[in-house]
């Protein structure tokens, strides 16, 4: 009885005591017996049925005998009499002895003590059996017993139909139950969890301590209704995260796969790229290199092309600029006597009043800005650096124009000789990574037949003779000039200011600021050839010469008087030069004066010349415009002698 000591002890919590549930074994068992019994064809041939319902009929008399089950005593009651007809019949219909019906009165009739044991549990129920048994003979005890099987087995059908109805009651009740209590244990957790939720979102509120979730109330509406929405929340927040889940795994294979796509698509477009790249660059330094070569070549070619026109061209240019209308002249109501048929032809009306057309290399009409200027003449200048002596002068009246043209001013009226240190300087730019060049300047000025180096003091002027020689690198030179280095285009304008500064100027009738003397420009350029170490020589003769003027017109008396008379005479021995010539004659006078003696190794053909023709446009001046244009067409016709290059030596 080990397994009911402790049914008084069972929690009145649980749903089912001991009690109950040996009550529904019993009956489940007793249920299966009686089942079989109206079944014969399954009746348990190993008796294990019976077996079961044996014992649990001995139990339920043995609880009988306790008074601990006071309580189920009914229930008790009803199962031993049925357990002992199931188990009567079921002896009776297989013949096997379990201490029931026949074989068991048979037993306490022959006064069987063996097994008086086994059947000494029987109730009195069983032993009035018995005892009924013993009065009458067998075969009349079978056939009550068949009757009273018969009776019983009705009896037992409807019975067993009851109890069906009250098992099947007794089963909904307990999944009733069953589902009560599950119900309430959910709404437990939901409750608990609620709280739980409730106490993280505050922040574990009430004492910031941790809560004893157990310690709350457990089922309250509203916690309930909360927990269901909290339960559905946390559904929803499961399935989302699931989705999310479910959502960045396949965009995480998306991008993977993309990603290794790109980054395969990447990878052949950089290798193209690369490719492109070298194959570009490749082609880039051949088209560099070709670019270059034509570029040489051009330059060669250029090169020969000018020299040989200059050579055919008797080495001279002559190029005629003609300046706009002073305030003055306007303000007189001079007239402008000068035309320009075509781009190299000029035309005037003379004194005499006799149309004259003059054509030159060039002609430059007052409007012509300095830029344009320069801009026919910088092929010149790349001779310099070639090794080529270049001379570019001015020839005109006083006040035509002469020293704007080669001087100028500032910004973009600065005129040929500050863009032509500058054109040399970019030549030597281009050249530097074959050519290693060097530029000084050196100026003077003839004044009264006298030369004066502008680039030093009056006093060192005084104390120091100039003398013009032959046969220097460069052809004429004159000793004890001073020469200045130059290193940017810039350096030119300091330079300029003080040889502008140190000039013989003075102001006459014509010109306000007139230039009382010649003045000379030399930039030296020695070049050196990087692979041959062979050095040239290029000198670059600017010449700035001083008007000539009529005296009577000019008004200079005194020392202007001379210095004009002067200027005269050296200009006229340069005409005498250049007849000279154009005659080809013997003897060319260049020692007449100290201008042509200066200039005497470019007419006598080691340099290339230039000439800009200065005229005003006024007709107050149409006589000097003439007789200067005069000059100019006669100098251009003639021959300066073969062109030579200045002898190349080894550096030392
Ligand atoms: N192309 C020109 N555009 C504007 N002004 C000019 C131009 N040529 C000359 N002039 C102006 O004419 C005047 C005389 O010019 P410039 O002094 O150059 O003459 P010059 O021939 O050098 O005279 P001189 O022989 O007396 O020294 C100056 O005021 C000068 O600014």
């Amino acid at each position: 009885m080990e397994n009911f000591n402790s049914i008084s002890h069972v929690d009145p919590n649980r749903i089912f005591s001991n009690e109950e549930t040996f009550i529904l074994q019993c009956q489940g068992d007793l249920a299966s017996l009686e089942y079989s019994l109206e079944h014969p064809q399954i009746i348990d041939q190993d008796d294990d049925i019976a077996k079961e319902c044996k014992k649990h009929k001995l139990d339920c008399m043995r609880m009988l005998e306790t008074d601990t089950h006071k309580r189920i005593e009914p229930e008790l009651m009803n199962l031993i009499a049925r357990f002992s007809d199931a188990l009567e019949i079921y002896e009776a219909m297989t013949g096997t002895d379990l201490g029931e019906g026949q074989a068991a009165k048979a037993r306490a009739a022959a006064g069987d003590e063996e097994m008086a044991e086994a059947d000494s549990d029987d109730d009195d129920y069983q032993k009035r059996l018995r005892a009924r048994a013993k009065k009458s003979d067998p075969n009349q005890a079978v056939i009550e017993g068949q009757q009273q099987v018969h009776q019983l087995m009705d009896k037992q059908r409807n019975e067993t139909n009851t109890l069906r109805q009250q098992l099947e009651e007794l089963r909904q009740k307990h999944e009733h139950l069953q589902n009560k209590y599950n119900d309430a244990k959910a709404k437990n957790r939901e409750a608990v969890a609620a709280l739980e939720e409730m106490h993280a979102a505050g922040g574990g509120g009430g004492g910031g301590g941790a809560v004893a979730v157990g310690a709350f109330p457990v089922i309250g509406g509203k916690v309930s209704l909360s927990a269901q929405s909290a339960q559905r929340m946390r559904q929803n927040a499961q399935a989302l995260r699931q989705g999310l889940r479910e959502l960045r795994d396949h965009h995480t294979a998306d991008i993977s796969r993309e990603a290794q796509y790109y980054a395969a698509q990447l990878n052949s477009a950089m290798a193209a790229i690369v490719q492109a790249g070298q194959m570009e660059r490749q082609s880039d330094q051949k088209a560099l290199q070709w670019t270059q070569d034509l570029y040489k070549k051009e330059l060669k070619l250029r090169k020969q092309y000018y020299n040989t026109i200059q050579e055919l061209k008797g080495n001279i240019r002559v190029y005629c600029r003609v300046r706009p209308m002073l305030k003055k002249e306007i303000d007189e109501g001079r007239t402008n006597i000068m035309t320009f048929p075509s781009t190299d032809e000029l035309k005037f009306i003379d004194a005499n009043g006799r149309p004259k057309l003059f054509e030159f290399d060039e002609v430059y009409p007052p409007e012509a800005p300095q830029a344009k200027v320069f801009e026919d003449t910088s092929p010149l200048i790349d001779s310099v650096v070639d090794g080529y002596n270049v001379c570019i002068f001015a020839y005109g009246q006083t006040g035509s124009g002469k020293t704007f043209t080669m001087g100028g001013g500032d910004g973009e009226s600065k005129g040929i000789n500050t863009r032509a240190l500058e054109r040399l300087f970019q030549i030597i730019e281009e050249r530097k990574e074959t050519e290693d060049s060097n530029v000084t300047v050196s100026v003077l000025e003839i004044y009264i037949e006298q030369i004066r180096d502008l680039l030093v003091s009056k006093q060192q002027n005084a104390s120091t003779t100039y003398d013009i020689k032959q046969g220097g690198p460069t052809g004429t030179y004159v000793t004890n000039l001073s020469e200045v280095k130059v290193n940017s285009p810039s350096d030119i304008h300091s330079i300029m200011a003080k040889a502008q500064k140190n000039r013989s100027e003075g102001s006459t009738n014509m010109n306000e600021h007139s230039s009382r003397s010649h003045m000379i420009l030399y930039i030296t350029v020695r070049t050196t050839n990087k692979q041959t170490n062979l050095q040239t020589y290029g000198k670059l003769s600017l010449v700035d010469l001083a008007g000539s003027e009529r005296l009577d017109k000019s008004g200079a008396v005194g020392q202007a008087q001379k210095e004009a008379v002067s200027i005269n005479k050296s200009l006229s021995a340069l005409g005498d030069v250049i007849s000279g010539l154009s005659q080809s004659t013997k003897h060319i006078p260049f020692r007449n004066s100290v201008l042509t003696f200066l200039l005497q190794d470019s007419m006598a053909g080691q340099a290339k010349v230039l000439m800009f023709v200065c005229v005003g446009p006024a007709d107050y001046n149409a006589s000097e415009s003439s007789s200067s244009l005069l000059f100019a067409s006669r100098a251009r016709g003639v021959a300066f002698g073969q062109i030579k290059k200045n002898a190349a030596t080894e550096k030392q």
